[in-house]
């Protein structure tokens, strides 16, 4: 019989413009992530947002990146980007993600002592939680965190973000068995300019890992 075949999703976050959108596109990401966090070298504004997730093929979703953003901020994003999934990478509170009623990620610092399954437990409506470095300035540090951090056992779908990169995804995906990957550093020339052939290099080495899974699968392993 021939075994399910795991396809580790694929989510680039942090473009700002066209040109990364079509190239990120053309490499095989599945989501494309624009951040609403005015601190961030790859910020960009809720407007910029709409335009730049229009240019978006059916089946590539995009998705609002929030750091303590206020209810206010997060409507104006939903606004410019509707069918948006949220991505809340700061302090906020199980309510404050649940409150615009929306699918959303939520991030979680994986340092020692976090307790995950917890964290898990505070927010049933997540649709994931995205696992990144504790890193000054919440996020886009490009810092692996210790992946034996994580629970053998998350009662969701998980996304391991931090510091991945065309050289260690296919380790990340084989040690974690993620749902998704999540990579904003480990492809750019520069802060918020993505290079087109990092991130074909990052979704090869996605779908080699899952090669490497089906394989082992398929030999009992
Ligand atoms: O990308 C940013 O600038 C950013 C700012 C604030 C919070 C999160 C941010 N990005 C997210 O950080 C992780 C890890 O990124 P990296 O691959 O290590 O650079 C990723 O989930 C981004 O979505």
């Amino acid at each position: 019989m021939t075994p399910l075949t795991l396809r580790t999703r694929i989510k680039i976050c942090g473009l700002t413009r066209e040109t990364d959108i079509d190239a990120a596109v053309a490499a095989g990401a599945d989501a494309i992530g624009f951040v609403l966090y005015p601190k961030s070298p790859r910020a960009v504004i809720a407007a910029r947002a709409g335009e730049l997730a229009r240019r978006l093929p059916p089946f590539v979703t995009p998705v609002l990146l929030f750091v303590n953003a206020t209810p206010d901020e997060i409507a104006t994003g939903l606004a410019a980007v509707p069918h948006a999934l949220l991505q809340f990478h700061g302090d906020e509170t199980p309510e404050a993600c649940a409150a615009p009623a929306r699918p959303y990620l939520r991030a979680a610092r994986m340092a020692p002592g976090l307790d995950l399954l917890d964290l898990a437990a505070r927010h049933p409506g997540a649709q994931a939680l995205l696992l990144d470095a504790p890193v000054e300035g919440y996020g886009g540090g490009g810092k692996v965190f210790d992946w034996s951090l994580i629970p053998s056992v998350v009662p969701c779908p998980v996304v391991l973000s931090g510091g991945l990169n065309p050289a260690n995804v296919i380790d990340g995906v084989m040690h974690v068995r993620p749902w998704a990957v999540d990579v904003s550093s480990g492809v750019e020339s520069a802060k918020g300019i993505k290079d087109a052939a990092l991130m074909h290099r990052f979704c090869q080495a996605v779908r080699e890992a899952d090669a490497r899974i089906a394989a082992a699968a398929d030999a009992g392993t």
